[in-house]
């Protein structure tokens, strides 16, 4: 065999080396010289594909009709003057539109995210899994791909993720989901809140971040039917309604939880509590304003700090009582007045007349604080104004008189069981427990605490309805020295304006 010199070896790569070279500029300028081309041709094979899906699609005794519209337009094309080129133009143009480069869209999570995924997977293993299913959906070989049906993350954090579960988890156990929704909310992210919905036809679970319900709702004329009472804002998504609110200078339709009233309400007395502190006052104060637009008012200062003093001697406002004399003598009254108004709306039925009016005006009762009321009437062995309540709790509702009783969460043992059996609607305020808000309302919170709870924050249900997240109206004593003069102002804005006195007029009350 004849051997080749190093220089000949050499010099022959390098001319191959060359010629690589050039084939490949060649490549590159056919492939720019033919780019539109081929753009076109793409284009132009999507429309055909188009075209005969069409004509798949379309049923045989209408392709005759559409054959004849066709060629009637070909023929209309043909008599226009350029017509023939403005049709190939537009063909092609089209053509060239769908038959652009795309650039692939990039699907899937990055390596981070897919890591978080396989961490919550992980983590979901022993709480999803039983060593006697022979092919387990979570298994520590496993993979998050098997069971993670939608996942969403906004800047690296999980806002929305829903998994599956096996037949055998205990969806209906409150402790079983309790400790799922607890691990989600750990390796989803401790600093906002997160709502689980459990689908239990379709065995799954997802969790979605929520955002922070707005603080900055004050005291303001909501826009209500009558026997409507705002109790606070909630989640868009939770309720079907809106009304317009002020928020500084902007006016947005924000998702009120509405509290109906008298005599169709299925849930006409109300309890609110909360942690010292959370804003049962604010509520209180909340309620009592608006109720003064629809009719009057009895308020009872339980904690006897002067935070209802500005309603005093307004229009509507029958009593504002704050010591034990006081709030017994309003109480007896009350009943007696409740007791009134049900005998003339009775009559008023039996006679097929109507209600007088006296007896269909609205009459509130608002309680602040009973326990201490009632702690202060056993020392002085007096009777517990809680049971005065009796009357308008059990016969409020046809008399047209609503009850809204606001304690602190610590006293809930010792609220009268008729204070606690007659408020249907249920609102607990400030930091707590998933079984403190299950003992108020029936139900556990279905979203998890918030990492700051400002004051006015909570949770509402109104009967056997849902539970919604809740903030307050912020609603200050105008009276109080740390309110600003622009708060304080909101709240006397509201108060009906003093009639102008006629002599010889008296208003009734206790
Ligand atoms: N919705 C709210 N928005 C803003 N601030 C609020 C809200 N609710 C209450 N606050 C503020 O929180 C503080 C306590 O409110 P409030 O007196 O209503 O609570 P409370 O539960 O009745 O307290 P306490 O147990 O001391 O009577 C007040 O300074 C009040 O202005």
């Amino acid at each position: 065999m004849a051997r080749r010199s190093l220089t000949g070896i050499l010099s022959g790569r390098l001319s191959m080396a060359r010629g690589r070279d050039l084939a490949q500029a060649a490549a590159e300028g056919a492939g720019d010289v033919f780019h539109p081309v081929i753009t076109l041709t793409r284009g132009l094979r999507c429309q055909a594909a188009w075209l005969r899906a069409w004509w798949a699609r379309t049923p045989s005794d209408r392709r005759g009709p559409v054959l004849f519209l066709a060629a009637s337009a070909m023929l209309v094309v043909t008599l226009l003057p350029y017509g023939p080129a403005l049709v190939v133009l537009a063909v092609m143009g089209s053509a060239a539109w769908a038959g652009r480069d795309r650039n692939p869209v990039e699907t899937g999570p990055d390596d981070t995210e897919t890591a978080k995924l396989q961490a919550v997977y992980q983590a979901l293993v022993p709480y999803l899994s039983d060593p006697a299913d022979p092919k387990p959906l979570y298994a520590h070989d496993g993979s998050w791909e098997d069971a993670v049906t939608h996942y969403e993350f906004d800047d690296g954090r999980l806002v929305l993720l829903q998994v599956r579960y096996p037949a055998y988890f205990m969806d209906g156990d409150v402790e079983a989901r309790a400790r799922v929704e607890r691990l989600l909310h750990a390796k989803a992210g401790r600093g906002r809140e997160y709502r689980f919905d459990w689908n239990e036809e379709e065995n799954l679970v997802t969790l979605t971040a929520l955002p922070a319900l707005t603080t900055g709702i004050t005291a303001q004329r909501f826009v209500t039917a009558p026997g409507e009472t705002i109790l606070g804002f909630t989640d868009d998504d939770a309720v079907r309604l809106t009304i317009p609110v002020a928020e500084g200078e902007e006016t947005w339709d924000a998702p009120p939880v509405v509290w109906r009233t008298g005599p169709r309400s299925t849930e006409p007395h109300l309890l609110a509590v909360g942690r010292p502190g959370t804003g049962i006052t604010t509520l209180l104060r909340s309620i009592a304003l608006q109720a003064l637009h629809q009719g009057d008012v009895l308020v009872l200062d339980g904690a006897g700090t002067g935070e209802y003093a500005f309603l005093t001697g307004r229009p509507g406002v029958l009593a504002v009582e704050s010591g034990l004399a006081g709030t017994l003598a309003a109480l007896e009254w009350a009943a007696r007045e409740t007791e009134r108004r049900l005998i003339a709306v009775n009559r008023a039925r039996q006679t097929g007349r109507q209600t007088p009016q006296d007896a269909r005006t609205p009459m509130w009762i608002v309680v602040d604080r009973p326990t201490a009321l009632a702690h202060l009437a056993a020392a002085e062995g007096r009777p517990d104004p809680q049971e005065l309540l009796e009357v308008p709790l059990r016969h409020g509702r046809a008399a047209n008189v609503t009850v809204a009783v606001g304690d602190q969460i610590e006293a809930l043992e010792s609220l009268a069981l008729v204070v606690r059996a007659h408020t249907r609607a249920r609102v607990v305020l400030g930091q707590v427990s998933p079984a403190q808000v299950h003992a108020v309302l029936g139900l556990p919170p279905h979203t998890t605490p918030a990492a700051h709870i400002p004051a006015g924050r909570g949770y509402a249900r109104l009967g056997d309805g849902p539970v919604h997240r809740l903030q307050v109206p912020h609603t200050p004593d105008p009276h109080d020295e740390e309110t600003g003069q622009a708060h304080a102002q909101a709240v006397l804005s509201l108060l009906p304006a003093h009639p102008t006195p006629e002599p010889g007029t008296s208003t009734a009350g206790p």
